[in-house]
């Protein structure tokens, strides 16, 4: 029972309460303050007492928990999704801290153009590019990528330069290949509006850098809090499009440079066509990889985070199926604010917790569902901020 479980716990509403430390923290914190809990640290007795008193934090397969997380210094990435609103930030952060304080240098990347990450640390995140955690015990830093200002610099660039400006930027992606290309086969059009997916664009330009810059290089562990389902499914199979768009791209140049060469007699021209094709093919096996990164099952695992409700379980047992779909390999699926069993007599309470029983027994039933581990994560009554509340939460959470 919570309540004797450890004073510093109490059986509120049903839910489960933040140590006292953390609790006088959080009811002053303001948003994206940086450096406030540097030095807090979690009392061990109260996280454990916690731990012990939450629901039991997993079912399903054996040798699917953190320890098998955690092992080995080879890079692996862990991307948490879901719908909107079930905690996938907190889960994502969670982890992250988790990792960190297991020895792993971890990152932490928003791919949610709505970022919360820097909510969800209470620490200023945003700016596009590694920031430091403060807290954890090996390193952790955050990225926010910033879709926003992205689009903001496309837009003033191609408004500024007739188009052209729109290069550097997409250079900037390591895309810049693609416009030469566009641009030549005069679809000029094209690179004035941003192309939809262009959010989903510069997410996979971030990946190619993890994937090939030394900056980069130190992170054995890599966990991305991403979008909301739709962006998410678009980001795992733009890799596919971009690779089947330069395909088209390659076919047409290869037609017009054909129909062209009788009047093109320029010395050098043959030598230009070449470089750029060349560049192309360089764009597509990087495109390759990130697919192939996406579907490794070695490396990337997807964890989809829900919440105990008909409507988001059954968008859970929908994204499975196109992460299916897509190779993307899935083992894992948290279950997010779950009451913990209590005493006290609340009838809301009673009635919330049968519901969420049932729709346990939905996911158990569920076809697309039934095979993954689930996680049972017990719902907190503060919302979780700041790294001590994030420890607290990843220690119940990945065990
Ligand atoms: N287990 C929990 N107990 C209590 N509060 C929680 C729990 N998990 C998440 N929350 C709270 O719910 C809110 C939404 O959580 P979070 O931002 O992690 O969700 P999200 O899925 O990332 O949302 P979005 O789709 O908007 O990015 C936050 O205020 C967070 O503190």
């Amino acid at each position: 029972m919570l309540a004797t479980a450890a004073p510093r716990l109490r059986a509120a509403a049903g839910g489960l309460s933040l140590p006292a430390p953390v609790r006088a923290q959080l009811v002053s914190l303001p948003l994206r303050r940086p450096g406030r809990y540097a030095s807090l640290r979690l009392r061990p007795s109260a996280a454990a007492a916690a731990a012990e008193a939450a629901p039991p934090a997993k079912e399903g397969a054996e040798g699917m928990g953190f320890e098998e997380m955690t092992a080995g210094t080879r890079r692996r990435y862990y991307m948490l999704g879901g719908k909107g609103g079930v905690g996938k930030t907190s889960c994502a952060a969670s982890l992250a801290v988790r990792f960190a304080n297991n020895g792993h240098p971890t990152l932490v990347v928003s791919t949610d153009p709505a970022h919360s990450l820097s909510d969800s640390f209470a620490q200023d995140l945003s700016g596009g590019a590694l920031v430091p955690v403060e807290g954890p015990e090996s390193p952790l830093f955050a990225l926010e990528i910033n879709p926003e200002k992205a689009r903001e610099e496309f837009r003033t660039a191609s408004q500024k330069n007739g188009g052209t400006g729109v290069k550097d930027f997409m250079d900037s992606m390591g895309l810049g290949v693609l416009v030469e290309q566009l641009g030549e086969l005069k679809l000029g059009e094209l690179l004035d509006t941003p192309p939809p997916g262009l959010d989903e664009a510069i997410a996979i330009s971030k990946v190619m850098q993890f994937l090939e810059a030394q900056e980069y290089s130190m992170f054995s562990r890599i966990v991305f809090d991403t979008a909301p389902t739709g962006h998410t499914l678009r980001l795992l199979s733009l890799p596919d499009f971009l690779d089947a768009s330069i395909g088209k791209i390659l076919k047409l140049r290869s037609k017009i440079a054909s129909a062209t060469s009788a009047i093109k007699s320029v010395f050098g021209q043959e030598v230009q066509q070449q470089d750029a094709a060349n560049k192309l093919e360089q764009l597509r096996e990087r495109m390759v990889k990130v697919r192939e990164l996406f579907r490794d099952t070695e490396s990337t695992e997807f964890i989809i985070v829900t919440i105990p409700t008909v409507m988001a379980i059954s968008e859970s047992a929908r994204l499975h199926s196109s992460l299916k779909k897509e190779s993307v390999p899935v083992r894992r699926l948290i279950v997010n604010q779950i009451l913990p069993p209590s005493s006290s007599d609340c009838k809301f309470c009673a009635i919330k917790r049968k519901d969420q029983t049932r729709a346990l027994d939905m996911i158990r039933n569920d076809p697309e569902l039934m095979g993954l581990n689930i996680i049972q994560a017990p719902l907190v009554d503060m919302e979780i901020r700041g790294v001590p509340a994030l420890k607290f939460l990843g220690d119940i959470v990945w065990k």
